[in-house]
C-alpha cells in the first residue's frame, strides 16, 4: 500500500506531464499500482486505519501522483447515503476517455483538495456535471459508464492528473467563488 511519503507533491514535473497510454496485458509494475492505489483509498476511508497509517483520506489516486506517468487512476467514491455501503463508483480506470459531457457545470460547494497539493486553495472548481466515461479495467475489459455529480467530479479530477492538470488550474483567478450561473452546486 502507498503511504503519504510515496505521494509526489506539486512542483514535481511528473504532475504536469501528459501520462502515457497503458499497454495490455498489464506489466507487473502496472498491476502493482492498481492494487496498492485501491488499497490506499480503502485504508484512507477507514477512520481507524487512516489515523494508524497517517494518511490523508482520498477518493481517487492517479498514477502520476506516485511518480508513474501512465494513464491509470484508482477511484473509490463512497455512496453519499452512509447506510448504503456499496460505493457509488469503484474501479481502476485505465486509458480513460470522456466520450461526452454535459454543457451544464457541477462544482463541490467546499471546493477541492488534492493529495499532491499540501496548501489549501479556496474556490469553486467548475467541472461537467454529467459525463460518459469510457475506460479499460485491469483485465483490459472496456467499460462505458454515465456518471453525474460527485462521482463525475472525482473522475474528472483524476483524469486531469493524467493530462498534467491540477484542480486549482480551473479556479477563477479574479473571483475564486464565481461559477457559471447554472452550475449545480454539490455538497
Ligand atoms: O488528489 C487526488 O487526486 C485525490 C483527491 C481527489 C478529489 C476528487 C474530487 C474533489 C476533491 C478531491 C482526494 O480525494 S482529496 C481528499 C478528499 C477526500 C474525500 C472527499 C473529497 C476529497
Ligand atoms: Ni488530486
Amino acid at each position: 500500500m502507498y503511504l503519504m511519503k510515496d505521494i509526489v507533491r506539486d512542483g514535481d514535473p511528473v504532475l504536469r506531464k501528459r501520462a502515457a497510454k497503458v499497454e495490455f496485458p498489464l506489466s507487473k509494475e502496472d498491476q502493482e499500482f492498481a492494487k496498492r492505489a485501491m488499497e490506499y483509498l480503502e485504508v484512507s476511508q477507514d477512520p481507524e486505519l487512516c489515523k494508524k497509517y497517517k494518511l490523508r483520506a482520498g477518493v481517487g489516486l492517479a498514477a502520476p501522483q506516485v511518480g508513474i506517468s501512465k494513464q491509470m487512476a484508482a477511484v473509490l467514491v463512497p455512496s453519499l447515503d452512509e447506510d448504503d455501503d456499496k460505493p457509488s463508483f469503484k474501479d481502476v480506470i485505465i486509458n480513460p476517455v470522456i466520450v461526452s459531457e454535459s454543457v451544464q457545470y457541477g462544482a463541490l460547494t467546499e471546493g477541492e483538495g488534492c493529495l499532491s497539493v499540501d496548501k489549501d486553495v479556496p474556490g469553486y472548481v467548475p467541472r461537467h456535471d454529467r459525463i460518459t466515461l469510457r475506460y479499460q479495467d485491469v483485465n483490459g475489459e472496456t467499460h462505458q459508464v454515465r456518471l453525474k455529480n460527485y462521482p463525475a467530479i472525482v473522475c474528472q479530477h483524476e483524469i486531469d492528473h493524467l493530462h498534467g492538470v491540477l484542480f486549482y488550474d480551473h479556479i477563477n483567478k479574479e473571483d475564486p467563488f464565481k461559477a457559471p450561473d447554472d452550475t449545480i452546486m454539490i455538497s
